[in-house]
């Protein structure tokens, strides 16, 4: 079974609506299991920044497509919400964005995985924070190359004080 991280943002009509009806689409599909949903959080847009505030949440799943087939499904359900690409990072009625699909470092035409801009948004990484709190970026060999793996040996931690 493969996991997979995604970013979901929203920023123009029924925001929340948006959200719910990618994740139940996500959900729905015979071959993914929606696994954890952030909470959602409203944020500044970045990037091209005359626009309205978003919604983001980050979603956890499981999945038996490999990562080009999945991105096909997220961009069927962006078209399904009626998604239209004028400007660059501009306004979007639902935006779908593979983050991490396993520990898999992904550079063809159409996918890059990790995602190359998630580590500078925090629209990303806090409720990625929150849901995959011990999920860290760690780079291989000095190369550049950053690979996000859950750290080792937290099961024995015991959070003390406050
Ligand atoms: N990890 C990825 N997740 C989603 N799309 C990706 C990914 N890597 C490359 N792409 C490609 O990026 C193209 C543009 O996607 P999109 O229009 O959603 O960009 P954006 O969300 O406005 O900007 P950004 O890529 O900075 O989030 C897509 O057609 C897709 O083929
Ligand atoms: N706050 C916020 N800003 C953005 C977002 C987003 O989802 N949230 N998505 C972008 C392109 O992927 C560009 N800018």
């Amino acid at each position: 079974m493969n996991v997979s991280y995604l970013s979901i943002g929203s920023n123009i009509g029924d925001r929340l609506h948006h959200l719910t009806e990618a994740v139940s689409t996500l959900h729905g599909h015979a071959e993914i299991h929606v696994v954890k949903v952030s909470s959602v959080y409203e944020t500044k847009p970045v990037g091209y920044t005359d626009q309205a505030d978003f919604l983001n949440i980050v979603v956890c799943l499981e999945t038996t497509l490999d990562a080009h087939d999945l991105l096909a499904v997220c961009q069927e359900i962006e078209n399904g919400l009626g998604r239209e690409r004028i400007i660059r990072w501009g306004p979007r009625t639902v935006d779908l964005d593979i983050l991490l699909y396993n520990n898999d470092n992904i550079e063809s035409e159409n996918l890059i995985v990790p995602h190359p801009r998630m580590r500078e948004r925090a629209f990303v990484l806090v409720p990625l924070l929150e849901i995959a709190p011990t999920l860290v970026p760690i780079e291989v060999d000095g190369s550049g190359v950053m690979r996000w793996q859950e750290v080792s040996d937290v099961d024995n931690f015991l959070r003390v004080g406050k």
